[in-house]
């Protein structure tokens, strides 16, 4: 009774601090809101372009808004209280009273630090700690730690923080988006977040130890703890599919930080779409970094030529000669400048074209000084411009591949590292698509090519340069006149915003549709699968080498490669740090253990890591004919979706089919046939369907409720890696599907 009337004290106590937390956040939300409509309402002086600083204003104060609306649920997350009799109270963002006194700590900051990591062991100032559960506006629950040295009998082996709170956050039924963790992030991950952004760091850990989640709240806390830098450069987020990109895109704004470009790799480059596939084979030779020294030499030798012998033309009636030294001097000329090859070719050209207009003038005994004109003259000749051309051809990355792809000599002669079976196997006819194993060739090509543009878009650069120059000038004055600057928005924001319209400009439009763009930090999930052409495209993006990459070598198919890390990252690896991750917060114990063992039976030994829960029965095995294999598989789908049901509520809760590549159409269709499932495996708009048949490379980085994995066997002979994913994306329950023989371990 004491300790009934204790909890309900202190949840009237936290409802009264979570009330004025509310009206501090409706405060805020309202200062924009007007200010919004004053800026509206105002009539700015629409001189220059079609863009008025109303809009660049307007822009600010609305994304301001968002970042308040995305922190409405669960805004209080806990309190701490110190042996000084202070309390400070931790939510999702920082708050202040009417008397401009803080009220809420933002997690991101120094003092919030002990709420993740005060132990009894090591408590700090810090007595007691007090996770606060809402719902909507209201105090549901409160779950306090007292740490002191008495209180650390009690504890766990794993020295879980706020254990309750975490318990509670795994059993939640998953609804096919990834949630954040802001309210129960551990000690260990904390450190990883928090940790220095300068260089590479390397988190690894095994399945469900909170990878991506530390992620992307490290990118929370430094685009916090470092504002003014990356809210100019951009934080890049990059994943390895839509489907996960679309997973994880709730957890960032939910942290306040909407301004993020996320993107698989393939994305980088704009304007191009990998629409083709390529196999294996292809996908692994093309993933070679020795592509660096083919797209150089490709650049040099099938576009810069030298001329044979000389030749002799008129131009307006004078005979010129072209000699190979011309030739070859104008290219040494270009080439010393280091700019790219379509950019060099204008020093080059300049220097053949006065070369000829000297041979004219001389001719005709003129000054070239006196007589411009005979310039024209060269610049329009034909032969002139053919044999100019020739020599040094502007080219796209595209165009210049296709040729590569096409002509095995040439191909050949660029790269003497490839075999002739290897180049026999990237060979392809003109017009082919584009696999997303060519865009980082392509975007090595665009490196050393540099802009390909049509004389029409040089003409449409100069012009938009002009109008920047005028539209800088332009904010500068506005500023002054409506005297804003003081640290409310800065004039190389406003400018930016101003130069593109509406919901073009921002940071995360703008960096997405520039290949050159170079971010402030770059995060990477599911590493392990990059190749090291994938690697240079990010190393290109990000010259700093402010990067966090996440993920597990014993996911990729054929388990962790010899070299580890320092042999996925190639010339990024030197300066790389590695950091661990122990525990598992997604899959029970029983079914970690399973994976582990069958792993180990084939040879793989995976890196150790601890379940933070176990549940009965969360792992069963049906033995099933594989004549008979659909049908099984439908009756334990519906089986499986009756008991989500009875768990969560009708409806609530996530289901993977995950089965052997070869077999997942099949599988599919017998699902959708199903009138009692096909509603659920049809997929929306956003390409989600609440039932996923997927391979286990699809679902690679995802987590479901429950798995219905079928003929484990067979993913295992895809590779071990497969099968180590597939086991552990479960949260509550792996139901194992097999004819024939299980894997050894497994059972
Ligand atoms: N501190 C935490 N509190 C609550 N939930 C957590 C915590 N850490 C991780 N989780 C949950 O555990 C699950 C797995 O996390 P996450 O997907 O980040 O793991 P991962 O290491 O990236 O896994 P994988 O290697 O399989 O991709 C998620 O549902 C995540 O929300």
């Amino acid at each position: 009774m004491g300790e009934l009337s204790a909890r309900s004290r202190a949840i009237a106590d936290e409802q009264g601090f979570v009330e004025t937390a509310y009206a501090a956040l409706d405060r805020q939300r309202e200062a924009y809101s007007e200010r919004l409509r004053e800026v509206r309402a105002q009539q700015g002086h629409e001189s220059a372009g079609a863009l008025s600083e109303r809009d660049s204003f307007a822009t600010h104060y609305e994304d301001n808004l968002i970042r308040l609306r995305n922190v409405e649920n669960r805004l209080v997350m806990g309190r701490l209280d110190f042996t000084d009799g202070e309390t400070e109270h931790i939510g999702r963002i920082g708050l202040k009273d009417e008397d401009q006194e803080i009220i809420l700590l933002d997690w991101r900051t120094p003092q919030a630090e002990p709420f993740y990591r005060a132990t009894a062991a090591e408590p700090g100032d810090v007595v007691r700690r007090r996770h606060i559960q809402t719902r909507m506006r209201d105090v549901v629950g409160v779950e306090d730690e007292l740490l002191d040295a008495e209180a650390s009998d009690g504890l766990s082996d794993l020295n879980l923080t706020g254990e309750g709170a975490l318990m509670a956050a795994m059993a939640t039924a998953r609804d096919g988006k990834m949630s954040d963790i802001v309210a129960t992030i551990q000690a260990e991950q904390d450190r990883i977040i928090r940790a220095d952004s300068n260089g590479i760091l390397v988190v690894q850990g095994g399945p469900g130890t909170g990878k991506t989640a530390v992620a992307l709240h490290r990118a929370a806390y430094l685009l916090y703890t470092q504002r003014e830098r990356l809210s100019r450069s951009g934080v890049l987020i990059v994943g390895p599919s839509p489907v996960f990109l679309r997973y994880i895109d709730q957890v960032l704004p939910s942290l306040g930080e909407s301004d993020i470009v996320s993107t698989t790799v393939t994305g980088l480059l704009p304007g191009v779409e990998a629409t083709g596939a390529d196999t294996p084979q292809a996908a692994r030779i093309k993933g070679s970094s020795v592509w660096r020294t083919i797209a150089a030499n490709a650049v040099r030798n099938v576009l810069e030529r030298p001329l044979d012998r000389p030749v002799s033309f008129t131009i307006d009636s004078s005979p010129v000669t072209l000699t190979p030294s011309h030739v070859e001097a104008a290219q040494q000329r270009a080439r010393r400048g280091g700019r790219p090859h379509n950019e060099a070719r204008e020093t080059y050209a300049r220097i053949l074209v006065e070369e000829l207009a000297n041979q004219v003038a001389a001719h005709k005994e003129m000054a070239l000084e006196d007589a411009g004109w005979i310039v024209d003259e060269v610049v329009s000749s034909r032969e002139a411009r053919r044999e100019i051309n020739l020599r040094w051809l502007p080219s796209s990355p595209v165009q210049l591949l296709e040729r590569l792809y096409a002509r095995p000599r040439l191909l050949a002669m660029c790269a003497p590292e490839l075999s002739p079976e290897e180049i026999e196997e990237v060979r392809r006819p003109k017009g082919s698509p584009i696999t997303a194993a060519d865009i980082p060739i392509l975007d090595e090509l665009a490196e050393c090519l540099g802009p390909f543009r049509t004389d029409f878009e040089k003409r449409q650069r100069a012009a938009a340069q002009a109008r920047d120059a005028e539209l800088s000038e332009y904010v500068k004055e506005t500023m002054s006149s409506m005297n804003l600057g003081g640290g409310i928005v800065n004039l190389e924001q406003l400018t930016e915003r101003a130069a593109g319209s509406g919901p073009q400009s921002s940071l995360a439009d703008r960096a997405s549709a520039d290949r050159t763009w170079t971010y402030g930090h770059i995060v990477v999930d599911e590493a392990q699968e990059l190749s090291p052409m994938q690697w240079e495209m990010l190393a290109r993006r990000c010259p700093t080498r402010s990067m966090t990459v996440v993920g597990d070598l014993d996911q990729r198919p054929d388990g962790s490669p010899s070299g580890g890390w320092a042999s996925i990252l190639g010339r990024l690896g030197s300066s790389a740090r590695i950091e661990n991750l122990t525990v598992s917060y997604r899959t029970p114990a029983t079914i970690l253990r399973s994976a582990g063992r069958t792993l180990a039976a084939a040879g793989v030994s995976v890196l150790p890591v601890e379940a933070a829960r176990d549940l009965p029965d969360c792992l069963a095995f049906t033995a099933i004919e594989a004549d008979g294999r659909e049908g099984a598989v439908v009756r334990s789908v519906k089986e499986r979706r009756a008991w989500l049901d009875g768990e969560y509520g009708p409806g609530e809760g996530t289901l993977a089919v995950i089965v052997p590549s070869d077999l997942r159409e099949g599988i599919a269709e017998a699902l959708a046939g199903d009138p009692g499932l096909a509603e659920y495996v049809k997929a929306d708009s956003a390409g989600l369907a609440r039932i996923g048949v997927l391979s286990a490379i699809e679902a690679k980085g995802l987590e479901y409720d429950a798995v219905v994995l079928v003929e484990p066997s067979r993913v295992l002979a895809e590779g071990p890696g497969n099968l180590y994913v597939a086991m552990t994306r479960p949260t509550r329950r792996l139901d194992v599907l097999y004819s024939g023989e299980l894997p050894a371990g497994m059972a």
